[in-house]
Order: C-alpha cells, then structure tokens, then sequence
C-alpha cells in the first residue's frame, strides 16, 4: 500500500470515529491531518478563519488528494468549495519546478452562474494568498472578451468559468492553453445540466479529452496530459439523472461521497464500500452504474433548519407577504431575508413597491401604515439585470448585516451570503430539488436559519410532493401573526372564525396598497407586467407538478390583487390574452416565458 493511500484510509477512519450525530458538521480531524501542505492550512486558519474541516471536508480531501475520480453529494453550505479547492491547491503549489503562468491552466471550475464563478474566485484569492506562482482567473457569459483573451493568453492555473463562455474561448482563443489540464471540476453539476448546458458540457468534454464514453478525437489524443493524470470531479447538494449521464460520460470508477447506501440501485456492485454512518457514505461505483436509482431522491437539509409553509388565499398573498416581511424584522431589528420570486417582473416590481411604498409622501393614516415595513436596506438580483448591477448586488448584500434581497433563482444555487436568518419562497419553486437549494441559503454550517413557502389553498398538494423528497414543514401560524399588527394605534380583536381575506389589518393593507399602485402610472405597469409573466411562469410547470399549479384553478382576478391591481380581471385578463396572441405571431417572442423564468443561465 503507498503512503498517500495509507494515509487517505487513516484520514477516514479518524473521520468515522468523530461522526457521533446527524447534526454534526465539524470534523474532529485537523487540516494537516487530511494530507494538506501546512502553508495551505495555515491559509484556511489565518485567510478564511477555518479551524478544523467540516466532515465532508474530511471525508473529501483525502479521496481527491488520492486523484480518483469523486461524485460529493452534499447538504447545502457543508463546505464543499473548499473541499475540491484545497487538493487542487496542494498538489499545484508541490510542482518542482514551479508551475509558470506560461503552462496554462491546470484546473477548470465549471459552475452555472456569474454569482457563483465570482464567489469561488473570490476563495481561491484568499488560499492563494501565499503562493502567488498560481494565478486564479475567471471568464464568463457577459464579460467583455477580448479583456478574458489577454487574461487567458498570459495564463491562468486555476480557471473559473460558465459552460457557454468556456466553449466560447475554447474554440476561438487560440492563446487558451489547457494542455497541462489535470482536474475539471462541476460545482452545482445539476443546476448547469438544468440550464441546458447538457450540449455544451458534452462539447466541452470532447474538446478536453476527458469524455469517457466516447472514443478520443485525433487532437486529443496528441495531449500530452495522460488518462491516468485527469482527475474530474462533481458536486452538488441534489442529484438527478441528468448528472448519473454527466458522472458516466466524465468520471472514471468515481469515489461517490454523501450518498446513502439506500439510494444506490440494488444492482450496484457494492464492493469496497465504506460506509461513515447513516447519512454519509463513500462508495467506489462501477462505472456503469447510476448514481441515483429514483426520481423520489430524499434530499439532505440542515437539521437546524425550521420549514415552514403558510397556506394564503390568493388574493391575500402581497398583503401577507409585507405582514411576514414586517414581523420578521420587528423581531429581529438586524436580520438578513431573501425572497424568491418567479420571475424577474415579479422581483422589479415587488423591489420598487416595497422601496417606493414606504417613501411616498402621504396623509395619516396611510403613513403609519407605510413606515411599518422593512426599514433596512433593500437589494434585488435576476438574470435581466445589467452585470455590474447583479455584481454590486451580490456584494453589497453579502456585507450587509439587516438587509432584504428580492431574488429569482439567481441566487438559488452555491450562493453563500453569510448570516442570513430567513428564505421566503413567494413563489413556488417547482422541482423539489430547486426547494432545497433556495433554502439552503440560509442555516449554513450549523448557523440557525429559517424558511418559509407560500402556497395557496389549491396547491396544498405541493407539501406530498415534498415529503416523497423527505421534506415536511410547519404550519406557520399566520393568523396570529396577523392579530399582533396594531391598526391606527389600536389592537383589533379578531373573531377566531375571520377568513384571512377578511382580516381588518389584510382588508385594510389591501385597500392601501390598491390606492398606492393606481396613483402610480409607473408602479401600475411594473404590476400589470410582473402579473403577466407571473402567469406565464405558472404555466410553465412540468410533470407531475403541472398537476398541482395548474392556472385552470387561478382565479385571475385574485392573482391580479396579489400585485395590487383593483382592475377587473377580465381586463387585466385581457391585455394577458392580447401579449399570448402577438407572440403566437411574431417568433421572437417565441419561448419567451421559458427566458423570463429562467434567468439564471448564464
Ligand atoms: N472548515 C470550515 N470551517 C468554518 N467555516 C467553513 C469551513 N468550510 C466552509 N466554511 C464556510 O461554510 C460556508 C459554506 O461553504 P460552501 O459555500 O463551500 O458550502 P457548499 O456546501 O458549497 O454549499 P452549497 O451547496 O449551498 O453550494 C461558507 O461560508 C464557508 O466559508
């Protein structure tokens, strides 16, 4: 046995000894346990305040240190960034003769969103703070090109990038040298197949020589960079069959880390399994099986995470939103939330209602009514935002320490905004897996956090889809959360029998924010907008989800209350039919609410 495979087994055996609960994140282990170069753990410790690894981190490191093939499969903000980024760091920082930035790029990050690529770049500074001889780059969709080509020209070893913007360089900047790849490695590798990148990665793959399942192209196979030397790797905290096909055409007899044993097919051979306790295993696959035997994946959340779901009537949903948003900021004077939204409609115009609504000059009473909600700063974030904008965002509200972000599913996947306290899902997610990701935004590494999803009477079903993913939630109790708001100074005593709809406080909000957007011509617009695509986004549900948010059971003169449009439904409906019949005729606005929903994609 070498040493680097003794050690690997020693590393994991002191892991298995230390995991005592589910609930444990913190590895007993040190850094320098793991295998890693001292000066990369006095980085972790001084640069990023890491004392000792989370347990994925221990599990992983000294399995990708030992340059298998690994599929991490792991709860949302367990540390899997640092888990990939510090074996590639220690074994780049050990090259005698030291690497050059002439040698190229020795490592690719494929991540999904500009946020994320931003956000792991932004680590890989900090760890390489001390060896300056490997140089962190990043490229992708948006960013100006001839600048990434003179970046790539000079060389970059450790390369960030989006799928699109990588294909984009690998085919048309000559000066791109990758022939001296070792790794490539998929952050969020779901999330980029669900982007529709499937074609691009595939291409990617071809282009690099790392694509298993398929002979090697000519040019390929001139690579100076042997099979043996490739080492890709796959993270995510949700699996699909979408990433069994990634994992089969990129990893070669992969080590699979964070999954059950109870998820793998019954036909896997199993041999060489070791297992670290009840939710974590580290599995050698044959390379031809699946990784994840069922659609009814049963997903892993922070077990210090409170789910919670509250059940509104329609025509209610703005009014509870701002009481929720109202109660949780009246609890906590410093707190962090995010909301997510549908679509970027839906985020600009929640954004200006709830920036604008507080800051118009107006008559008692309706301006005690306006000052009662959220005071402290407010971000949005979505795809159609300009970059430097979505960047600024994506900063601003990670130092902020109150502030309320209003967000598509940008932000869904790897964003890592510390101390946020609470994620408001006003808008359904969809798939059980985008569920897990918008939540995992908060309850990070052992941190307290809280969710809430919003779903109306007719899409209770939604709960049962969740739960076949091991998800339940509370019921969030609204109605009292209701009682508790003073009106005009005086608590309003509320029969126990009132219907949310007739609550005093919702009737009253209601009727107030109804005023506000029509004096508004603008607000009016940004209403009559978001309500649109707010439609189209429903539609646009698949599967067996289509079933539970079907707009058939809307009624749309109650969806247009919920952006406080008093407009007879029918005209509101109207003008929806009217924007239907013109893309029907004009191809360019084909497919549109598929772009408007989907914003992440890079
Ligand atoms: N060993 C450690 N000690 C303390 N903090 C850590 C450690 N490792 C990671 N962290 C912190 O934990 C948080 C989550 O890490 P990271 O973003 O890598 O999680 P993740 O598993 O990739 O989450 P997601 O699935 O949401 O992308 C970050 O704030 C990171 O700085």
């Amino acid at each position: 046995m070498d040493k680097r495979k003794r050690s690997t087994e020693e590393a994991m055996k002191e892991t298995k000894k230390t995991k005592t609960a589910d609930t444990q994140v913190f590895a007993s282990c040190s850094f320098s346990s793991l295998g890693l170069h001292t000066t990369l753990c006095d980085q972790l410790r001084e640069r990023m305040g890491f004392k000792v690894p989370t347990l994925i981190q221990a599990q992983a490191i000294p399995v990708i240190l030992s340059g298998k093939h690994v599929l991490v499969n792991a709860a949302t903000g367990t540390g899997k960034t640092v888990a990939y980024l510090a074996p590639v760091i220690h074994h780049l920082q050990k090259y005698d003769p030291r690497i050059q930035r002439s040698d190229g790029t020795f490592a690719l990050v494929l991540v999904p969103t500009h946020e994320l690529c931003m956000q792991v770049y932004e680590i890989l500074q900090k760890l390489l703070h001390r060896f300056h001889w490997i140089v962190p780059g990043y490229i992708m969709g948006g960013e100006n090109r001839s600048k990434e080509k003179a970046r790539l020209r000079k060389g970059i070893s450790i390369l960030v990038a989006t799928p699109g913007r990588l294909l984009d360089h690998l085919k048309n900047t000559s000066s791109f040298s990758y022939s001296s790849l070792r790794w490539i490695i998929f952050d969020e590798a779901d999330r980029i197949l669900e982007l529709g990148f499937g074609k691009d990665i595939e291409e990617i793959l071809d282009l690099l020589g790392s694509r298993h399942n398929k002979p090697h192209s000519k040019e390929n196979a001139n690579s100076s960079i042997s099979e043996f030397q490739r080492q890709n790797l796959l993270l995510s905290a949700t699996l699909n069959e979408k990433v069994n096909n990634l994992a089969k055409m990129s990893l070669e007899n992969p080590i699979t880390i964070g999954i059950d044993d109870k998820k793998l097919p019954m036909s896997l051979p199993l041999e060489g399994l070791e297992s670290f306790g009840s939710d974590v295993s580290c599995d050698e696959l044959e390379h031809s099986g699946n990784i994840v035997s069922s659609s009814n994946e049963e997903y892993k959340l922070p077990s210090q995470l409170v789910q919670r779901y509250v059940k509104v009537p329609c025509g209610s949903r703005l009014v509870v939103l701002l009481s929720v948003l109202k109660s949780l900021f009246d609890r906590e004077s410093s707190n962090k939330v995010v909301v997510f939204f549908s679509t970027c409609d839906a985020v600009d115009f929640h954004y200006s209602l709830l920036s604008e609504f507080r800051s118009m000059p107006s008559s008692q009473p309706e301006a005690e009514l306006k000052q009662l909600f959220v005071k402290c700063k407010i971000f949005r974030l979505h795809g159609s935002m300009k970059h430097e904008d979505r960047r600024t965002t994506f900063q601003s509200f990670k130092k902020e320490e109150s502030a309320l972000l209003l967000s598509t599913d940008v932000a869904a996947r790897g964003l890592d905004f510390p101390k946020v306290r609470c994620i408001i899902q006003y808008d359904s997610p969809g798939e059980a897996t985008e569920y897990v990701h918008r939540v995992g935004r908060t309850a990070r590494l052992e941190e307290r956090g809280d969710s809430l999803l919003f779903l109306q009477p007719v899409e209770m079903d939604y709960l049962q889809h969740l739960e076949k993913h091991g998800v339940s939630l509370m019921e969030y109790p609204l109605l009292k959360v209701l009682d508790s708001f003073p009106l005009y100074g005086q608590k309003h005593h509320v029969k126990k029998f009132v219907s949310i709809e007739m609550h005093p406080w919702v009737l009253t909000l209601q009727k107030t924010l109804e005023f506000f957007i029509l004096a508004e011509a603008r607000m009016k617009k940004l209403a009559k907008d978001a309500f649109c695509s707010w439609i189209r986004a429903y539609t646009a549900h698949r599967g067996e989800l289509k079933r539970i948010f079907m707009v058939k059971k809307l009624h749309l003169g109650h969806v247009a209350k919920s952006f406080a449009l008093k407009e007879q439904p029918s005209l509101v409906g109207q003008s929806f039919q009217m924007q239907k019949k013109k893309r029907k005729g004009d191809p360019k606005h084909r497919g549109l609410s598929k772009k408007r929903r989907d914003t992440s994609k890079s």
